[in-house]
């Protein structure tokens, strides 16, 4: 499964190409390549060979030793934000578990996270996460960059949605499915963020995204493939251009191990503007103007909305111009 190579079904983006700098031409075009695919599929694939295999190798035991602690250890992540949390033994997708670790960036906050977990510590655990987090926020940084300078918007704003952003790196382990189980390791669904990166970890094959012909597609896992998604907030601040992905992850029964994989999500600490760029006659404007990201997720948790454009439309539409 994991080692099968196909073509990429979606559009990807070398960034370990060394002509891959801000203003060269090779940039310009990967920032036409991150936006068709942002508008097409909601997402882009980006090879990012920063991580490397021994990083990644380093995370997933990071993740076997987290995942390894007795259920009651690891519920005490609580939080007051929508799937920050603990979330595992869940009837529904009972091969899923996972941890936020909020702020990851922040070798404190990492601190913060594993204290809970280990009342002693685990700076080895800390060291791993940080590291590994900061790498793929580069990404995200990276991602934004090319969206914001595709569409024309002020470099400022980019810096500053990035500025104002709240990182939470999501950490999940799915077990194989046991005798006539279901597949299904998380049904579709489109994050509530403004970007997930997402990287399957230990080289186990599961994420699927609804393309934009309505098939859906796997992605095959590598240490160096990263998917960037956008989610929810993103089709907001684009004024409806770009189409949140729709994803899905299915266990293999044919395979035995756990299977790893990471999210970095991003979230609007408090709100942001829709580009005055991003709204003429063509594309009249379509939400409020602002936004108000962690009130969006109260209102989700609330309505349980689960139609994508429904719930954008029931939050923040002001036209009646449904899709
Ligand atoms: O495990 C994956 O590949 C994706 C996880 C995911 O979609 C999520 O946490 O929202
Ligand atoms: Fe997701």
């Amino acid at each position: 499964m994991g080692s099968q190579t196909r073509v990429c079904p979606f559009p990807v983006i070398d960034l370990s190409d060394e002509k891959m700098k801000a203003g060269t031409e090779a940039w310009v075009s990967a920032c036409r390549v991150a936006r068709t695919g942002m508008e097409e599929h909601g997402c882009f694939v980006v090879r990012f060979d920063k991580v490397g295999e021994s990083l990644c190798k380093c995370v997933v035991s990071a993740m076997e030793e987290l995942f390894g602690l007795p259920v009651e250890t690891k519920a005490q992540k609580t939080s007051e934000k929508l799937f920050h949390g603990y979330l595992g033994q869940v009837s529904w997708i009972p091969l899923y578990e996972s941890l936020g670790i909020d702020d990851p960036f922040s070798m404190p906050a990492c601190q913060h996270f594993a204290n809970i977990m280990w009342p002693q510590g685990n700076n080895r655990f800390c060291e791993r996460i940080n590291e590994y987090a900061k790498l793929m926020g580069e990404i995200d940084h990276i991602a934004k960059r090319m969206v914001f300078e595709s569409y024309g918007v002020d470099m400022e704003r980019c810096k500053l949605m990035i500025e104002s952003s709240d990182y939470l790196l999501r950490c999940q382990e799915y077990r194989p499915p046991k005798n006539d189980e279901d597949e299904t390791g998380l049904q579709p669904h489109t994050d509530l963020t403004i970007t997930s990166i997402v990287h399957q970890l230990n080289n186990l094959n599961g994420l699927e995204i609804k393309a934009s012909d309505g098939i859906w597609r796997g992605v095959d896992a590598s240490p160096s493939s990263f998917v960037v998604m956008a989610g929810d907030a993103f089709k907001v601040w684009s004024n409806g251009r770009i189409r949140p992905c729709e994803h899905r992850v299915t266990v293999s029964s044919h395979v035995k191990n756990l299977r790893y994989s990471t999210g970095l999500f991003s979230f609007c600490s408090n709100t942001f503007e829709i580009p005055q760029e991003l709204v003429n006659q063509q594309h009249p404007l379509r939400y409020k103007t602002t936004f108000h990201h962690y009130d969006y997720l109260h209102f989700f948790d609330e309505s349980k909305i689960k139609d994508l454009d429904t719930r954008i439309q029931a939050y923040c539409g002001i036209s009646s111009n449904h899709e």
